[in-house]
């Protein structure tokens, strides 16, 4: 995998999302900037993968522009919008591996789809990937045989195939035990800091937040829009946003206000 040489820069201004009539978040406005690991926080439904959604192409936004690099992303035609596309990895939270093909077959379509490589050169960058990944020796195990942590690598070695400038992960540690998630992370960090990819991560796994994020945003289902911007750890240790603060020490809301449910209007 070669290093990018120049990062990308995602900048979101306004945005909203939604399904139908239904607004899930509003007027939503960050940066990602190039080489940071940046986290949608929120809780359950509050509408972090919707809005991860927009950013990868798979929803239009109902207001708003996501610019990747200095190009409108929504604005350009959907040609050009797969062209920015191919420099975006994704693993999604099920992993989503095709079942009927093994392990390394699996690396290989996106090169075997998006490339004119030859069989050879491909199998080389499967071997490549999947030896990053720690499963050089799976390639031939099909999915339903790879534990939980080892799908989620197999997912990364198939989100690293075409060597993204961005990789955009959907609750990456979830369902797998504290120690495969941790390994999981130590991953993400070494292909971050090897590469200098930009990860863009939905979570609410406060261990990974707290380890590996450096920037973030904070979503809140209420209000239907952004409470807090800043990296994990700052938020625990300097947003005073009940809904924040009780999400990032994991403690009832209220439990460690003056006067539980004052500052909702607060924003970090
Ligand atoms: N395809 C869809 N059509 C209609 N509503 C949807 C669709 N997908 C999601 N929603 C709704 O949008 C809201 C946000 O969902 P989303 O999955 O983005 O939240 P989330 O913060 O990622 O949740 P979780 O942490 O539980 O995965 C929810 O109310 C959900 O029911």
């Amino acid at each position: 995998m070669t290093a990018p040489t120049t990062g990308t820069t995602i900048e979101v201004s306004g945005l909203s999302v939604g399904f139908g009539d239904k607004i899930v978040q509003h007027d939503l406005s960050f940066t990602v900037t190039p080489g940071s690991i940046f986290a949608i926080m929120g809780g359950s439904g509050c509408g972090k993968s919707t809005v991860m959604k927009a950013m990868i192409g798979l929803l239009r936004p109902k207001a708003g522009t996501i610019h990747v690099g200095d190009e409108d992303y929504w604005a350009a035609s959907a040609a050009r919008r797969a062209e920015i596309g191919r420099r975006f990895g994704v693993l999604f939270q099920s992993s989503a591996l095709w079942s009927s093909m093994s392990t390394a077959e699996n690396v290989a379509l996106p090169l075997r789809m998006l490339t004119r490589l030859d069989e050879a050169s491909i199998d080389a960058l499967v071997r490549v990937k999947l030896s990053l990944v720690g499963l050089a020796s799976s390639g031939a195990v099909m999915p339903s045989d790879l534990s939980g942590g080892m799908r989620k690598r197999a997912g990364l070695a198939r989100a690293l195939a075409l060597d993204p400038d961005i990789l955009f992960f959907d609750e990456p540690a979830a369902g797998l035990d504290p120690i495969t998630a941790r390994r999981l992370d130590d991953l993400i960090l070494e292909v971050r800091d090897g590469f200098g990819t930009t990860v863009v991560m939905v979570s609410h796994e406060l261990p990974s937040l707290f380890g590996i994020c450096d920037d973030g945003i904070f979503l809140d289902a209420d209000s239907k829009t952004a409470i807090a911007h800043g990296a994990p750890q700052t938020l625990r240790d300097q947003c005073d946003h009940p809904i924040v603060h009780a999400f990032m020490t994991r403690s009832r809301l209220g439990d460690d206000q003056d006067s539980p449910g004052e500052g909702h209007d607060k924003r970090c």
